[in-house]
């Protein structure tokens, strides 16, 4: 039986500035199952991020729910989706995705931390697996964008989450990096994680089991 493991029902997030209201998202409905790699493509506007945003408990939607594996992590405190955040969500952006003062390492570590499940074992296999073993005690200033790109998955990866959302992870990458940090992200779904892609990128799309289109805050 499919499991879904991210329910997202009926997103609508308007942004208001003084007399302005930007509707971002106007009724943005996903699941996604275990193991399944959805692309969410869609022009420059159109409301990826926000819709990643609103599915990784980073931000709030004004309407509709978000569950994760059965948990509501939308609209509680923001020290219970944290928490939530931290033990099931991996985040992965274009970039400033690592502290600088500390290490790949101590990144990652950190990021066990937070959600209180440390697991050394696990971090080293993890930085085996992308292949960056040998950048654990790396600064993060110091490395290339594909390490980079690596370095972010590991620390998104450090709590073994169920869902791993990754906003133009990309972006930045020229073609043989971008192919490799894809098939990485990839790779996560085999384990069975859940993956949600926005991207420009038609690699990306190539890579998805599903592409979902938005335009003007709908699915398209
Ligand atoms: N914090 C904000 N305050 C006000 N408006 C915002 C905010 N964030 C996004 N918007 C607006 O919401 C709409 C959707 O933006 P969003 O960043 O989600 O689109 P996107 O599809 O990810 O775009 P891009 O591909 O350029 O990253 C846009 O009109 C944008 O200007």
């Amino acid at each position: 039986m499919d499991v879904v493991i991210l329910q997202a029902d009926e997103l609508y997030r308007f942004y208001r500035s003084g007399e302005e209201e930007t509707r971002a998202l106007r009724g943005v409905s996903l699941n996604v199952e275990e193991g399944e790699v959805v692309a969410i493509s869609g022009p420059s506007g159109s409301g990826k991020s926000t819709l990643l945003n609103c599915v990784a408990g980073l931000d709030d939607p004004d309407g509709g729910t978000v569950r994760i594996s059965g948990t509501r992590v939308s609209h509680r405190s923001e020290a219970d989706k944290a928490r939530l955040r931290a033990r099931l969500v991996g985040v992965v952006f274009q970039s400033g995705n690592l502290i600088e003062h500390l290490t790949v390492a101590q990144n990652a570590r950190l990021a066990q931390g937070l959600a209180a499940r440390p697991d050394l074992a696990h971090l080293s296999e993890t930085l085996d697996r992308l292949g960056i073993a040998k950048l654990a005690h790396a600064w993060p200033s110091r490395l290339s964008g594909g390490e980079m790109a690596r370095a972010a998955l590991a620390v998104a990866l450090a709590c073994k989450p169920v869902l791993l959302v990754a906003d133009e992870p990309t972006g930045e990458l020229d073609a043989g990096n971008e192919a490799s940090v894809l098939g990485l992200i990839k790779d996560q779904a085999c384990y069975g994680v859940a993956v949600v892609i926005a991207s420009h990128s038609a690699a990306v799309r190539r890579v998805a089991d599903r592409v979902v289109h938005l335009a003007d805050g709908r699915v398209a």
